[in-house]
């Protein structure tokens, strides 16, 4: 459609947007009918401790709420995953308006946003900086934001943005479940991926939720009243941080559902 012909290519994306000799990377448009239902894929199994939130806090690409990752408190295992994985942070990828915004699509089709679950393996490499530069260091859990009834758990989070409106403003987050952010239903793609902003290292396990969750208009609003900007700046609205799609190459996406 020709909305998408005039989806702005944001400032933050005009830098070399792949890296050179990529051959894995994010994000990308799942082809339903491409996916390959794969009977080995187990459940993904996620235990978070509320009590690990540290804060939330704007990076000037998107707003993300950190996690003690000292310990093996917070984990994804199973899934795709050889190995228990440690949740570092979350955070989102929005559009100025509600036909775009996610950074993966289904069949060519945009969320208005995408919530990003990052994980990495300690048990494997003894630092997140070290996994970032391995093929199997990170794992991301996407799940899909679609304009519906109003998200309870989301709230929470919505009400902390008015005090980090500025780039590298943050607050205190004491103790918040990202469980609440996950939808009810089990089933995933997973691909082997890239980070989707610099340093775009090739180190991603991706796993997309299947099922969207719903947020209303008005949460979708508070996401791009955050600003890329810093205090003192002439303000520019934090919308459209999301990548281009990547070209697909030889990779097949694999589903944990028939
Ligand atoms: C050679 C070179 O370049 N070295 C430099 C690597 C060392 C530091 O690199 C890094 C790399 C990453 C981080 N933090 C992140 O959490 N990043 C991150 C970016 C995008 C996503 S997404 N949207 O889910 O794909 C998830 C996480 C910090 C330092
Ligand atoms: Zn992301």
């Amino acid at each position: 459609p020709n909305s998408l012909r005039c989806l702005p290519v944001h400032p933050l994306w005009q830098s070399p947007l792949t890296i050179p000799g990529g051959t894995r990377q994010s994000p990308i448009n799942i082809q339903w009918r491409d996916s390959v239902y794969d009977p080995v894929l187990k459940p993904l199994k996620v235990s978070y401790d509320p009590t690990t939130c540290l804060h939330i806090w704007n990076n000037g690409y998107s707003f993300l709420v950190e996690f003690d990752d000292s310990a093996d408190r917070s984990i994804i295992v199973g899934g795709p995953l050889e190995n228990q994985y440690r949740l570092k942070q979350f955070h989102f990828h929005w559009g100025a308006i509600n036909e775009w915004g996610s950074e993966h699509t289904v069949d060519s089709k945009f969320y208005p946003a995408e919530l990003h679950l990052v994980h990495w393996n300690a048990v494997v490499y003894p630092t997140f900086e070290e996994a970032v530069m391995e093929g199997d260091g990170l794992a991301v859990i996407g799940v899909f934001l679609k304009l519906g009834a109003h998200h309870e758990g989301l709230q929470t989070l919505v009400d902390a943005l008015p005090a980090i409106k500025h780039k590298d403003t943050i607050i205190e987050f004491d103790v918040f479940d990202p469980s609440c952010l996950l939808p009810s239903c089990p089933d995933y793609w997973t691909y082997a991926g890239s980070l989707t902003t610099p340093p775009l290292t090739e180190s991603v396990t991706w796993i997309i939720k299947k099922q969207p969750i719903e947020v209303d208009e008005n949460q979708l609003e508070a996401f791009r009243m955050l600003l890329f900007t810093s205090d003192g700046e002439e303000e520019k609205r934090m919308v459209d941080n999301f990548r281009p799609l990547q070209p697909l190459m030889d990779r097949t996406v694999r589903s944990s559902f028939q």
